[in-house]
């Protein structure tokens, strides 16, 4: 007999008929859709980055034994719960490391040469005469890059950074990457000697208890008046309040950012009205090509577990019972 999943994420219909293959499928947006009676058969979960599983849903699926994010980040999902439970959670790391590095230059690109900015200026009319230099931007090539969190996508930006224009790399990680130090003549540094150093700083570390606000008014104070601050990981990675502190105090020249403190954010928010802010809403792995590839990850990963009782790209693999 087919076992039942409830799958909240978007997925195309290819994904679809696979899932339909191996069990009854139930399409949600959210939890509270679900009947007491349906929750009762739930084993398995396919879900986004974002979506929230911890004790007051799993109190709900009592069968539940694998869930599947369709993201490689999987900080709103409680491991601890999942893990005590003997739930596994699998996630798709890998496929989008090019990807977001590609999203981390568009915005080290459009912060420095103030794309947003003027592309907004030309399109209002303003344009009449050549561009005089109050409108100039900065340079990346040859600036020093600055990575907290030299991991998959760290290693895709560095390689762009590095190789693509000619930029010496520094980063930041608990732990030395030999590869990154052989491929890129990238210098591990202290977090502090990173921001004061830099002229591009980019974040790429995973949302823990250990960086959430990693970065603050300390970090910010250490960053050169010059220097871009991109955030590609997650909002509460930095204090969003510093940011807006050092960037209305003109401590840091510019910030590039896919992802908030709260999303979608405030519309009201101030970095939304700062020129020198260019924010996108948290599309860092958003291409067709690269979605498609994590939905087929975790879908392969969510029938694999169920299915043929084989873990993959599991990040609790102590909770594996099945
Ligand atoms: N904007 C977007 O759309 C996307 C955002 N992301 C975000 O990017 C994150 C990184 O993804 P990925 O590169 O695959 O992850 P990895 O696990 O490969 O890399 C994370 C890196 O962060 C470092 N790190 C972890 N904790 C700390 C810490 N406390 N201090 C300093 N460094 C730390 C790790 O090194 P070490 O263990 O040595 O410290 C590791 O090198 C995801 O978790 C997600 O939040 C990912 C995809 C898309
Ligand atoms: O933010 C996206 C992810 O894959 O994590």
């Amino acid at each position: 007999m087919k076992s039942t999943v409830a799958v909240f994420a978007k997925i195309s219909d290819t994904h679809k008929q696979v899932l339909e293959q191996y069990f009854n499928v139930l399409y949600v947006n959210h939890i509270d859709e679900l009947s007491e009676e349906k929750c009762q058969e739930i084993q398995g979960v396919l879900a986004s980055g974002g979506f929230t599983l911890g004790e007051e849903q799993l109190a709900k699926l009592p069968k539940l034994k694998a869930a599947s994010t369709v993201s490689v980040g999987y900080d709103s999902y409680d491991i601890d719960a999942l893990t005590n439970r003997q739930v596994i959670l699998t996630h798709t790391p890998g496929v989008l490391d090019e990807t977001v590095a590609d999203t981390v230059f568009a915005l080290m690109l459009s912060s420095a040469r103030r794309v947003v900015e003027l592309a907004t200026w030309v399109r209002s009319g303003q344009w009449h005469r050549s561009l005089s230099d109050q409108y100039f931007g900065r340079d990346v090539h040859h600036k020093t890059i600055g990575i907290v969190g030299m991991g998959r996508i760290g290693m895709a930006v560095a390689r762009r950074a590095h190789l693509g224009f000619g930029m010496p790399v520094l980063y930041h990680n608990r732990h030395p990457k030999e590869i990154a130090q052989e491929q890129f003549a990238a210098q591990l540094v202290a977090l502090d000697e990173l921001f004061a150093r830099a002229d591009f700083i980019v974040m790429l570390t995973p949302l823990t208890e250990q960086t959430y606000h990693l970065i603050g008014t300390q970090q910010f104070e250490k960053m050169k008046p010059s220097a871009v601050f991109i955030n590609a990981s997650r909002g509460d990675v930095v204090d969003e309040q510093a940011l807006i502190d050092a960037l209305e105090g003109g401590k840091i020249a510019a910030a590039g950012l896919d992802v908030f403190h709260q999303e979608p954010i405030d519309p009201d928010s101030k970095l939304l009205s700062m020129p020198q802010v260019v924010a996108l809403p948290h599309i860092g792995s958003a291409t067709t090509q690269t979605r498609e590839a994590m939905a087929e990850l975790a879908v392969n990963s969510l029938v694999d577990a169920l299915v043929h009782k084989n873990v993959h790209h599991c990040v609790n693999p102590s909770a594996w019972s099945l």
